[in-house]
This record gives structure tokens, C-alpha cells and sequence, in this order.
């Protein structure tokens, strides 16, 4: 791969230890992949966060590096609500080490906004064609897909490492012709809200790592594409996909890509049986939660209304990121005030407040995929609507 001389003298060791291990991080993914060169990148997401799955070697390896990033960067979230992780029942052990991960990252110039929705974040916007390094597979999947940004699936020491050289070696997805769509699906029946997380979570199962081209009848919002990217990333490993006459690529004239060779059609009773697990009563969830990913203004607004004169009877997470909670304060008083938490920087994955609950219901594809696996629950799916019912007792 070819190295500018600022480059070689970073990989030589004269920049400092830190930024040396850094860049030899990334020349060897270069190599591994055939990039041609480091590419500036605009901003950084560093997954490998929570103390939950880092744990004490994560800590020790971040703690060793020294300096500043390059680059806009932000984190995945963390193991807790760094503000008040009491609420949940945090171990004080845990969250000591949760702060210390926190500050780890700080004075390696990080701020402490843990999210995997950063394109929700003031100040840290994604344009089309822009150059990223994110480490969060449901935040790469809308970047790529619903902004037509390029990034890999770094994972949490490659972003870091991109963040603090400030490039990122130019494979994969950062080349126009690796984004071409390889494999069609039609789905010829109107899908709305949580349709997409199950759609996704079908859909990953079949497509593995390629780039599906959906044909749709609906037209999804950005928080429906969000839902169903992120269940595609999980049940699966895509983190591109497009969809016909909506997402920004493959409207573009100049995106040349010829019709996959591959085709299926996704029927609405694949759909029916993700939510099918709701009717199963040995299924019974003791907790709800929504937020995989964190939510919007818009899902806030939406869980609120349905909350509206209700009291919950279980508990109910609503997971988020600070800034889009304290932005809409309003909204959060609305919706505690049923006895829901809406909670920041975490969330039911990555944080161990869960664990200690046999059966949690969400309306998420991706957190249908791994709340069994890393929180040992098990997990039912249904809409948000049901959601809400569940946690006041309606049904
Ligand atoms: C499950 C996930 O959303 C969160 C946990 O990952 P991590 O602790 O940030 O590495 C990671 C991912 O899907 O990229
Ligand atoms: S809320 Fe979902 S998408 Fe976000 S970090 Fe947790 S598991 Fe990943």
C-alpha cells in the first residue's frame, strides 16, 4: 500500500508509540484487502464500549494509548446511563469501571456521546459520498444505505485507530464498484413500523454479507430503513443495502450496477411468524424495552402518545441517545410520567441491568436476534403498540 512520507514516519515510530501501533493497524487491513492507500475520513464511531463486553483487557488496551483524535468521534453505547446508573440496579464494581472506560476515551480527545445512532447528533452530520470509520454495524448499514455514505464494519480498534491517524485504508465499501447490489428481494405486500425489524431479521438470514436491492410496495421512513438494517446486520453481516427508487445510490444516474442475479420474494407470513412468537404463552414477558437502536424524536413522540394516561405494570426501557433526551424534554416527561424509563448512553444489549429477567419484549429485529445470546433471556416481537399493551397490562 502506498504511504505518503508523513505516513512512514507515523509508521516509523516518530509520531509516538500510540500513533505507530495505530497506523500499523490500519496498513495491515490495508494490505489484507488490496486498498491503494490511506483515504481521509470525516468523522469516527468506536464500538467497544460497555465494560459488559470489553471487559478488563478492553479497559487496559485503551488506557495505553496516548493522544488526540484526528476526527469528529463518538462512541457505541455504554454499559450503563453514565448519568444515573443507579435507576437500573448497577453493580457500583461495574460502574466503576464503566467510568473508567469513559474517561479512558476522553482523554484520548473522545467525548463521552454514547450512541449507535450518531447520525441523529448535532455537529456530526453525514453527507452522500462522505468518507467514514464507524464501528457499529446498524450505524454502518444506515450510513451506507439511507445516507450513501462509505464506511467498512470497522470494528472497535480499527475505528479507533482511523480516529486518531485520521484516514482509513480505501477497500471494501470506500470503492463504488464494491456497492453494487448482489441480490434482490421483493416484498409485494405493505409493510409499516416494526414490519421492517422483522423484515430485516428474515431478510439477514437469507442474504448473509451481500448487498440486497429491495423492491418494495411501501415506502419506508429513515427510522423504518434504521429498524430494518439494523435486524439485516444482526441476523446476517449486511451493512449496505439499497432499495429501489428510495435510497440516495441507487437513484443516482451515475451508480451503474446491472440486476442481480439472485432473487426471492419475502411473503407477509414470513413476516407473521417473527410476531408469532408474541402469542406463545410460555413466552411471557416480565420486561419491555425499545430503542435498538436508540430512538428518535419521532419514536419518542410516537411512544409517548401511546402512553398517554396509562400506567406501566412492568418495567418498560426506552433506550435513547442524552442529546436526543435532553433536546426533548418534553417528550421524556410525557413519557415517565406512565412509569417508563427512558434511558441514555446503554441499552438492553450492552448493559447487564436486564440480565437478571426471564423474557423481554421488544419491537426490534436486531435486539430480537441478541437479547438470547447476550443477555441469556429469551425474546418475543411485537410492534410498538403491543409493546405498550404488554407493559400496562392491556393484554
Ligand atoms: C451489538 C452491538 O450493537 C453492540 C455491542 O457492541 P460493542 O460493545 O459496541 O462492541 C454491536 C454491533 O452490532 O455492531
Ligand atoms: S441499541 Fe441495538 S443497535 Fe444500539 S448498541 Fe444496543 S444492540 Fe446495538
Amino acid at each position: 500500500m502506498y504511504l505518503t512520507k508523513e505516513e512512514e514516519k507515523t509508521l516509523r515510530g516518530e509520531d509516538g508509540e500510540t500513533l505507530r501501533k495505530m497506523i500499523e493497524i490500519l496498513v495491515a487491513l490495508g494490505d489484507i484487502y488490496g486498498a491503494d492507500a490511506l483515504i481521509p475520513i470525516k468523522s469516527a464511531q468506536v464500538s467497544g464500549v460497555s465494560y459488559k463486553t470489553i471487559g478488563d483487557a478492553g479497559l487496559e488496551w485503551i488506557s495505553d494509548l496516548k493522544g488526540k483524535v484526528r476526527v469528529p468521534t463518538v462512541l457505541n453505547p455504554a454499559g450503563m446511563d453514565m448519568n444515573n446508573w443507579e435507576r437500573l440496579g448497577i453493580d457500583p464494581k461495574f460502574a466503576a469501571k464503566q467510568i473508567e472506560i469513559i474517561k479512558a476515551f476522553g482523554s484520548l480527545g473522545i467525548e463521552p456521546k454514547c450512541t449507535c445512532t450518531p447520525y441523529y447528533l448535532n455537529g456530526f452530520d453525514v453527507q452522500y459520498k462522505d468518507h467514514l470509520a464507524w464501528g457499529e454495524s446498524s450505524a454502518i448499514s444506515f450510513s451506507n444505505s439511507v445516507l450513501g455514505a462509505r464506511t467498512n464494519r470497522e470494528g472497535g480498534p480499527s475505528a479507533l485507530a482511523a480516529a486518531l491517524i485520521g484516514k482509513t485504508p480505501d477497500y471494501g465499501y470506500h470503492k463504488v464498484e464494491n456497492r453494487t447490489p448482489s441480490f434482490e428481494i421483493i416484498v409485494d405486500f405493505e409493510t409499516a413500523g416494526s414490519d421492517y425489524g422483522a423484515l430485516g431479521y428474515v431478510a439477514g438470514k437469507m442474504v448473509g454479507s451481500k448487498i440486497p436491492l429491495f423492491k418494495m410496495k411501501s415506502v419506508p421512513t429513515k427510522d423504518e430503513m434504521k429498524m430494518l438494517g439494523a435486524a439485516m446486520a444482526a441476523s446476517g453481516a449486511v451493512a449496505l443495502y439499497h432499495i429501489d427508487g428510495v435510497t440516495p445510490e441507487i437513484k443516482d444516474k451515475e451508480f451503474v450496477y446491472e440486476k442481480p442475479a439472485e432473487s426471492i420474494t419475502i411473503d407477509q407470513k414470513d413476516i407473521s411468524a417473527v410476531y408469532e412468537t408474541s402469542n406463545d404463552s410460555t413466552m411471557k414477558p416480565d420486561i419491555v424495552t425499545i430503542g435498538c437502536p436508540h430512538c428518535s424524536k419521532a419514536e419518542l413522540e410516537m411512544l409517548a402518545a401511546l402512553l398517554e394516561g396509562k400506567t406501566v405494570v412492568k418495567e418498560f426501557w426506552i433506550f435513547t441517545s442524552r442529546e436526543v433526551a435532553e433536546q426533548n424534554k418534553a417528550i421524556v416527561d410525557k413519557i415517565e410520567k406512565s412509569g417508563a424509563k427512558v434511558v441514555c448512553d446503554t441499552c438492553m444489549v450492552v448493559s447487564p441491568a436486564a440480565n437478571s429477567y426471564s423474557c423481554m419484549m421488544v419491537n426490534s429485529g436486531k435486539a430480537y436476534a441478541y437479547v438470547p445470546s447476550m443477555c441469556g433471556l429469551k425474546a418475543t416481537y411485537g410492534t410498538a403498540e403491543r409493546c405498550v399493551k404488554e407493559a400496562t397490562g392491556e393484554i
